[in-house]
C-alpha cells in the first residue's frame, strides 16, 4: 500500500480506482474470439490476436470502428455508423455468450485486491467495457466482493478519459477525490485521472493503443500488479 500512498503527499488513500481491460484482467482472447467470429459471419477477414490487443481500451464501438477501418483499409475516420453499429451489435451477440472463456486475471490481482480489502481500502471499478459484460466478468473472478461499485463504458454520456466516471465512482464510494488513486494501464486513464485530481499509477502490460504507456508520464509505472503493494 505504500508505494500508492505516496502518490497522495501525506493526505491518505481511502480508495482506489481500477481499469478493467489490459490491468486486471487479459480479456483479449475473447475480444478477439468474438471480433474474428463476428468479422466472418459479415464476410470480412479475421483481425486477429494481437492487432485486437492494440485496438482495446477506448470502448467497444472504438474497437468495432477500428476493426472496420483495418478490413476495409479505410481511415477509421470513413468507416460508416452503420456499418459500425451492424457489426457491433453482431460483436456484442458473440461477446455476451463468451466472455469468460479465455480471459484471465493477471498475477497478483488478487492477492493485492484482498491486501487493500483487509486494510479497508474501498475499491471500485471504472472501465470503458460496457457494464452489462463488466459487471458478470467481475462476479465470475470474485471480484465484485472487493469492488461493489462499477462503472462502465455506458454508465454515463461521457467515458474515460472524460473524468466524469471516475467522479461518480468516488461519489458511490462516499469519498473525496483528493484520496484516491486510479489504476489504469492507458492513455485515458491517466487523462482522466488528471483532469478528476487524482494521481494515476499504470501497469506497463496492458494495452495502450498506438504508443508505450510510459509516453503518457503516469505518476507510477509497474511491471506487475503486486508492485503496486510494495513498500
Ligand atoms: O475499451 C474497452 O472496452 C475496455 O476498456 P478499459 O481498459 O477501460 O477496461
Ligand atoms: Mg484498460
Amino acid at each position: 500500500m505504500k508505494k500508492l500512498e505516496g502518490l497522495l503527499q501525506g493526505r491518505q488513500l481511502k480508495a482506489i480506482l481500477f481499469d478493467l481491460d489490459g490491468t486486471l484482467i487479459d480479456s483479449v482472447p475473447d475480444l478477439a474470439a468474438a471480433l474474428d467470429t463476428s468479422l466472418a459471419q459479415l464476410n470480412y477477414p479475421s483481425a486477429g490476436l494481437e492487432r485486437t490487443r492494440s485496438w482495446v481500451g477506448n470502448g467497444a464501438r472504438k474497437l468495432i470502428q477500428r476493426a472496420l477501418s483495418f478490413v476495409l483499409e479505410v481511415p477509421e475516420s470513413a468507416v460508416s455508423n452503420e456499418l459500425i453499429d451492424q457489426l457491433q451489435s453482431v460483436f456484442f451477440d458473440h461477446y455476451g455468450q463468451k466472455t469468460c472463456d479465455h480471459t484471465v486475471v493477471y498475477p497478483g490481482v488478487m492477492a493485492a485486491l484482498s491486501a487493500w480489502h483487509k486494510q479497508g481500502v474501498k475499491m471500485a471499478c471504472v472501465t470503458n467495457k460496457p457494464a452489462r459484460f463488466s459487471r458478470p466478468i467481475l462476479t465470475h473472478f470474485a471480484m465484485d466482493e472487493f469492488m461493489p461499485v462499477l462503472v462502465g463504458g455506458d454508465t454515463l454520456a461521457v467515458r474515460k478519459p472524460d473524468p466524469a466516471p471516475l467522479l461518480l465512482a468516488c461519489e458511490q464510494l462516499g469519498v473525496s477525490a483528493e484520496n484516491v488513486v486510479m489504476v489504469g494501464d492507458s492513455v485515458n486513464d491517466v487523462q482522466a485521472a488528471r483532469a478528476a485530481g487524482m494521481p494515476v499509477a499504470c501497469v506497463s502490460y496492458g494495452y495502450n493503443h498506438g504508443a508505450p504507456i510510459a509516453s503518457a508520464s503516469p505518476d507510477l509505472l509497474v511491471d506487475c500488479f503486486s508492485m503496486l503493494l510494495a513498500n
